[in-house]
């Protein structure tokens, strides 16, 4: 199946530079390409995207749904970075896929589409010091808008009452004609049917409306997939959207290497952006904006630019810029600027740091002979060949299907109050650094826990076998269970001044006892329903852990030794005041800077207790309305 496709990008490095642009976009991502397209829909100014990837229109390992996971790795799609050795998982480098592609990660990720919990966003509110631009009720209409959601489709999750199974079709909440469709799944495997009844019978219910702000219980979770054709639906779809407006300039296959700034004197900032830096195929060009640059370069990229943005250009009697010396600049941490001999243009402590990411580890049964899994779509010939047939016929069947049964827990929802209580002082026991924003953090974290009301551990079931061993002719399916709100805080950070190496990426992961005990306490929930009917009755035997793991000890070995990261890196640019280590005020500015602004996964002054996609298109909407607000 083919996407809906449109014309390529066709501008050369050398005539973007010369375009006058009033605003830049660094990275066509997901947050990137939703800001520029809203952006060009004002046909008085110019916009400009630049993208270090490539636009690839018709690519089935991107599109075609059941290929989620195949381009990890790969050079033509992936960045892939790799985190140093992480001690709380044995030593083990986490691997950190991004999109290098126009579409950015949304052209990698797994399809899930979902918001998070409304103390999530109200808890942005908080780090906006109180604006009311922000929080659960200013950011709805984002979310919403991001999207075209499907209808007519209703949702045959177990413990959904009949009337309400299309009750979350809210046109408030949920959007219509927005650039990105999603959808629920039209076929379903076996699997979450019997572990949806066996967790409805020890509580923990279905939520037919987890788009209004409560999100505990089990969702049908919708996809970002066009059902019209069967194909992943992702940001280009903001890109097509603008293509043929002769305001909106995309080129690809170029890397941005530094924002270019001169004195300004605006109120406490210093620093007006006047353009960017970029390299494509070894030359090196620039370009210049009369109004803003937008960073949207991700969690990963945009501190490193941060940290090496700009060399101090100035406007010389002839109008033309001139580099004021040649030493190189940049924005962030004084102390690790100077180890590195960059000048420090903003004293900036937060830029890097505050990296969260949602980690998971999976208990996987392998069930008996008949039971349907994707597993079918690899290890049984004749349905391989039936769905092969439907699929290239119509888009439709198992290979347009995706894992939609997401569960959030808040821990009342399987833990006694005895447990919670001893979470809670595990909570209390982790380190926090004052002078950042932990002590907020910390603050509203607590508070969660303590009433209850924010799902703290999240559960995808992968209808699939995925932890080794694995025999090939059989059929599994994997619970994998994780933190949503963590306790870890990591970093990213240059280690040299070469704008094209790879950053320094420390999650930290696993380093602290409250992370371990949460993923240990679903890892143990799951564990103990292999002998609870209906799920009993289709479970053959235990994978993994293997059944000889059973003490918690040995459990949290089996953790640190395999758990893996859901690709939601957050939070190294954040939104908060800036004494306490944010980077970036309400209006999503960099301080010390008059026009430079951050619209990308990076602002998350804590990470969202959901996958993130659908936040960070909304945190794009919202960075496109800030700045026309501002013009
Ligand atoms: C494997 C994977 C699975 C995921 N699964 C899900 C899921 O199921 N559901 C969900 O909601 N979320 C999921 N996510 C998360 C979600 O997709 C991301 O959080 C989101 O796409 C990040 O958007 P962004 O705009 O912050 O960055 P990106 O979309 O990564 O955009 C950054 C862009 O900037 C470009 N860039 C970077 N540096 C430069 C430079 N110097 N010059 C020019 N261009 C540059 C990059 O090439 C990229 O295109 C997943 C992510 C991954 C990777």
């Amino acid at each position: 199946q083919t996407p809906q496709t449109c014309a390529s990008p066709s501008i050369s490095p050398s005539a973007f530079a010369n375009t006058k642009l009033d605003y830049v976009i660094i990275g066509g991502g997901t947050a990137g390409l939703a800001v520029a397209s809203r952006l060009a829909d004002d046909p008085s100014v110019q916009v400009g995207v630049i993208e270090a990837g490539l636009y690839h229109p018709v690519e089935p390992l991107i599109d075609t749904p059941s290929n989620v996971g195949a381009t990890e790795g790969n050079p033509n799609f992936d960045w892939a970075f790799l985190s140093v050795p992480q001690p709380g998982l044995n030593g083990r480098q986490m691997t950190v896929p991004r999109g290098k592609l126009l579409g950015g990660s949304s052209a990698l990720n797994f399809l899930a589409w979902n918001r998070g919990s409304k103390p999530d966003y109200d808890a942005w509110s908080t780090f906006a010091d109180g604006s009311s631009d922000w929080g659960f009720e200013a950011l709805v209409p984002y979310l919403r808008d991001t999207t075209t959601t499907r209808q007519n489709q209703t949702n045959p999750y177990p413990g959904i009452p009949a009337n309400e199974t299309t009750a979350d079709f809210d046109p408030n909440l949920v959007g219509f004609s927005g650039p990105i469709a999603s959808s629920y799944n039209d076929v379903y495997v076996d699997p979450p049917f019997p572990y949806i009844e066996t967790l409805n019978s020890i509580g923990i219910p279905t939520n037919p409306n987890p788009d209004n702000g409560n999100t505990a219980g089990i969702i049908n979770s919708r996809a970002s997939l066009d059902r019209s054709r069967g194909v992943r639906s992702y940001a280009v779809e903001y890109y097509c959207r603008s293509v043929s407006q002769s305001n909106f300039h995309v080129l690809t296959g170029a890397q941005v290497t530094k924002i270019l700034f001169n004195s300004s004197k605006k109120g406490n900032a210093s620093l007006t952006a006047t353009g960017i830096q970029y390299t494509a195929n070894s030359t090196q060009f620039s370009v210049n904006v009369t109004k803003e640059v937008v960073l949207s370069a991700g969690t990963i990229q945009t501190p490193q630019l941060l940290e090496l943005s700009g060399s101090l250009f100035i406007l010389n009697s002839h109008k033309t810029f001139v580099i004021i010396n040649n030493t190189v600049t940049g924005i962030g941490n004084s102390t690790l600027l100077n180890s590195l001999n960059v000048t420090t243009l903003v004293d900036l402590p937060g830029v890097g740091e505050n990296l969260q990411d949602h980690l998971f580890a999976g208990v996987e049964y392998e069930v008996k002979p008949g039971v349907l899994t994707f597993d079918w779509l690899h290890n049984n010939a004749t349905f391989e060949a039936q769905q092969t047939e439907l699929y290239k016929a119509n888009g439709t069947g198992y290979f347009a299907a995706f894992d939609s049964t997401l569960t959030w827990l808040p821990f009342e929802l399987f833990l006694n109050s005895t447990q919670v209580s001893s979470i809670l002082n595990v909570f209390d026991s982790v380190p926090v650094q004052n002078g950042t924003l932990q002590p907020l953090q910390h603050q509203l974290q607590r508070q969660w826990i303590q009433q209850g009301n924010v799902p703290q551990v999240q559960i995808i079931l992968h209808n699939a076998g995925e932890v080794p061993p694995l025999n090939s002719n059989s059929s599994y399916f994997t619970a994998f269970i994780g933190t949503l709100h963590p306790w870890a805080r990591g970093s990213v950070h240059i280690n040299t001044t070469n704008p094209l190496a790879h950053p320094v990426i420390n999650e930290h992961y696993l380093e602290n006892d409250y992370d371990v005990q949460t993923i240990l306490s679903g890892v143990k929930l799951l564990l103990s329903l292999q002998n609870v009917a209906p799920l009993s009755n289709i479970i053959q035997a235990r994978n993994a852990p293997a059944v000889n793991i059973q003490s918690d000890a040995d459990l949290i070995n089996y953790i640190r030794s395999g758990a893996a990261s859901s690709s939601h890196p957050a939070g190294t640019a954040a939104l908060g005041p800036r004494a306490q280590g944010g980077v970036v005020g309400p209006d999503l500015v960099v301080y010390g800077t008059t026009n430079l602004r951050i619209a990308d996964a990076s602002v998350m002054p804590t990470i969202v207790g959901a996958n993130l996609q659908q936040t960070v298109y909304a945190i794009g909407e919202k960075a496109a309305a800030l700045i026309s607000q501002a013009k």
